[in-house]
């Protein structure tokens, strides 16, 4: 695939840097995570504690933030956001395979949920080789996009939560169907399902078992919408790794916020994309640790407020609950470090994660803009190349390629 950025990924990172060294003395504050330990000069003399509440740029929040024992309008915007999450995730029509495969998104979805499987896949092999019975944490489940994966993985319980109650009961329902086309011998996990906003609430208190622990923890395209606040930020962290067992993964996908950065900055406006997603971001040159927030549109899947994620934040943050980075890439790094692997390659061609492409005006193709493929002409124009040509067209890869995959392992 072709490099589809121009800035240097030097010129996002510093920008965020000295973000962080500017409000790395509020943070310290705030939260006990000593920054200057990753080398930021936390001593700028400039942070107050009211700094985190007009990052929020709200003026009556900031006045009334000085009254420590007022922090209603804050909490007002948080359950204002995690309704809008929940109320427009309760609100996506679940499709139809028919009607999937005519999506303009149809291989970029396919090639998101190949990363997820490839990633699920790889963390449960590496618990199974310490123990047969694997218990995992779905985090921001959705409609239960991953019960296949979870059944294919061959794990013993899984649990499912998320804040959109819709979304639980069509993953339930989801869940029961799976189990209900179980022949006599099939094997399927067991399941149990929870609503709750997991940047609010304590999952701990709601489980069925409450000594439950978890192997793995995953949570795809989810932990984003917690960077509103430190609070909520560090709530989902322990909401996630909190009941994991020692040598426990918490794994995920989130966008990449260097990405999203290098792309506003290189933008002439306040936001950048193309025909199937965009981004909106409210100002450029000031990008709060918190509550940095962005309009995400993708095409026919998503139209909501999400926040950016600095992720050596989340690191330092992860510290605190015991979590240790084992595994980070971009997706277009871990998609060249996977495909190399066989099995994996064949999982792309089933999954149909990729569109074949032989030349352009094929009316098959999901774009009809010759410029969403001109990689894949570049690259068999000397014809020696095997066609079709597995490929995605520029505007899918330019959607997907924002996002990271990560894992951190907990410390024993
Ligand atoms: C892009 S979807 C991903 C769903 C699923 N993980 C997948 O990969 O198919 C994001 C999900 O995060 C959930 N979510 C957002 N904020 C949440 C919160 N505060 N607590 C729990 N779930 C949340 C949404 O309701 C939505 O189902």
């Amino acid at each position: 695939m072709a490099d589809l950025t121009k800035i240097e990924e030097q010129e996002a990172e510093k920008s965020l840097s000295e973000e962080v060294e500017r409000k790395s003395h509020t943070l310290e504050k705030d939260s006990g995570i000593n920054l200057e330990a990753k080398g930021s000069t936390s001593d700028t003399g400039h942070s107050t504690e009211n700094e985190l509440a007009s990052d929020n740029q709200d003026n009556t929040a900031k006045k009334r933030k000085l009254d420590p024992e007022d922090d209603t309008p804050r909490k007002k915007k948080q359950i204002g956001h995690g309704q809008a999450v929940a109320a427009h995730y309760n609100e996506l029509q679940e499709v139809g395979l028919d009607k999937r495969s005519q999506s303009r998104i149809f291989y970029l979805r396919n090639f998101n949920n190949w990363t997820k499987s490839v990633l699920i896949g790889e963390f449960i092999d590496r618990v199974r080789q310490k123990k047969s019975d694997i218990t995992v944490l779905d985090l921001g489940c959705g409609k239960g996009g991953d019960l296949l994966k979870w059944k294919k993985g061959r794990i013993k319980k899984l649990v499912c939560t998320d804040i959109a109650d819709i979304s639980v009961q069509q993953c339930k329902q989801r869940y029961e169907d799976m189990k209900g086309r179980c022949r006599y011998n099939d094997y399927i996990f067991d399941a149990e399902f929870i609503q709750a906003d997991s940047t609010k609430d304590l999952l701990a208190s709601k489980y069925d078992d409450p000594y439950i622990s978890f192997d793995i923890c995953s949570c795809q395209f989810v932990y984003h919408y917690s960077f509103e606040t430190y609070e909520q930020a560090d709530m989902m962290l322990k909401n996630a790794c909190g009941n994991l067992s020692p040598g426990g993964y918490f794994i995920g996908t989130t966008p990449n916020s260097f990405e999203l950065i290098k792309r506003l900055e290189a933008s002439e406006t306040n936001s950048f994309g193309n025909d199937v997603y965009s981004v909106k971001f409210e100002k450029k040159g000031d990008y709060p640790l918190f509550g940095c927030k962005y309009d995400f549109h993708l095409e026919e899947v998503v139209d909501v407020p999400e926040f950016l994620v600095y992720f050596p934040l989340l690191e330092e943050m992860a510290k605190k609950h015991g979590m240790k980075l084992v595994y980070k890439r971009t997706f277009r790094e871990f998609y060249e470090e996977k495909i190399k692997n066989e099995e994996h390659k064949m999982l792309l061609r089933r999954m149909q994660a990729l569109e074949p492409y032989s030349t352009f005006g094929d009316s098959r193709l999901v774009s009809d803009k010759p410029d969403d493929y001109e990689h894949a002409k570049e690259f068999i124009k000397d014809g020696k190349a095997k066609l079709p040509l597995g490929t995605l067209s520029k505007s899918e890869w330019e959607a997907t390629s924002i996002y990271l995959v990560f894992a951190f392992e907990k410390q024993l």
